[in-house]
């Protein structure tokens, strides 16, 4: 789909909702150790969590470890590293490994490949590896020869290109199969997901979304399988504090109705 798509209502009802995390909660920075969600979005991350029976996942890139850091102190379901790596309500990881001397020769190749390009970064995820050019935009197209060289050499790869970086992780992970995994399992089930992301690793997570009726956010500008959009992280962080908003108000509401009729 192509501009322009509308911003998504403030939802009332029994979702499941899916947030990733770089470019959608938090700001793009220049290092990925600089990002912050910000406390408000945290705490409504988690009323809204709380409003919909735990029904809400952050689905992202990082690793699971890293999005722990990043909405503490609250403990979501996650799915991290495209997939790779997954938290579901009950803390039971499901985790897709490579084979420790693939990981390690993966590792060592790419290493050497990088060596010659200053300014660039690996970001080593165990099962994946992230080739980050921000700082060295003038490498991009070595990074991404070196990416498609390392997939076509080594089994059992696949790229996923990302904003200002070329990542290798397993072959068939994808945040589509994680929100899916997410579906089958209570309290997700027989909810409508909701999905909101903003890079190219997130459309997998739309396809998945709108072929179970659901409803799928672009945040930012660019072509898209998603049916609706926001602006910015800046304006996704308002949708996000008006649907807890919403969701209490209809909490408070009901609750008070059976009150009445209680009485
Ligand atoms: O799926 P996401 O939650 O969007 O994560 C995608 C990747 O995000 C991080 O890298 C990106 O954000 C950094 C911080 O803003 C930025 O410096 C970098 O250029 C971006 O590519 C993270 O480092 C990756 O591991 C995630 O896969």
């Amino acid at each position: 789909m192509t501009d322009p798509l509308t911003v998504p209502p403030v939802l009332r009802g029994n979702y499941a909702f899916f947030f990733d995390l770089d470019g959608t909660l938090a700001e793009i920075k220049p290092h990925p150790d600089q990002v912050i969600i910000p406390e408000s979005i945290r705490m409504a991350l988690h009323q809204l969590a709380q409003q919909q029976q735990g029904a809400l996942a952050l689905i992202s890139g990082r690793s699971m470890v890293e999005l722990d850091g990043l909405a503490a102190p609250y403990h979501f379901p996650l799915a991290g590293v495209h997939g790779a790596e997954r938290r579901d309500i009950k803390d039971q990881t499901h985790i897709v490994a490579l084979p420790s001397t693939l990981a390690t020769e993966v590792e060592q190749w790419l290493t050497a490949g990088m060596a010659t390009l200053p300014g660039s970064e690996i970001e080593n995820k165990g099962m994946a590896f992230a080739l980050h050019y921000r700082q060295a935009p003038q490498h991009q197209l070595a990074i991404e020869r070196l990416a498609q060289d390392t997939v076509a050499r080594f089994e059992g790869l696949a790229l996923q290109p990302g904003k200002c970086v070329v990542e290798i992780k397993p072959a068939g992970i994808n945040k589509g199969a994680a929100i899916t995994a997410f579906m089958q399992e209570a309290p997700f089930r027989g909810r409508l997901p909701v999905f909101v992301g903003d890079d190219l690793t997130d459309e997998a997570g739309f396809d998945a979304v709108n072929a179970a009726g659901g409803i799928s956010v672009k945040v930012g500008q660019g072509n898209t399988q998603a049916q609706w959009r926001l602006a910015n992280v800046a304006e996704t962080h308002r949708w996000v504090l008006q649907l807890a908003q919403q969701h209490a108000l209809t909490d408070r509401r009901e609750g008070y109705e059976s009150l009445g009729r209680s009485i």
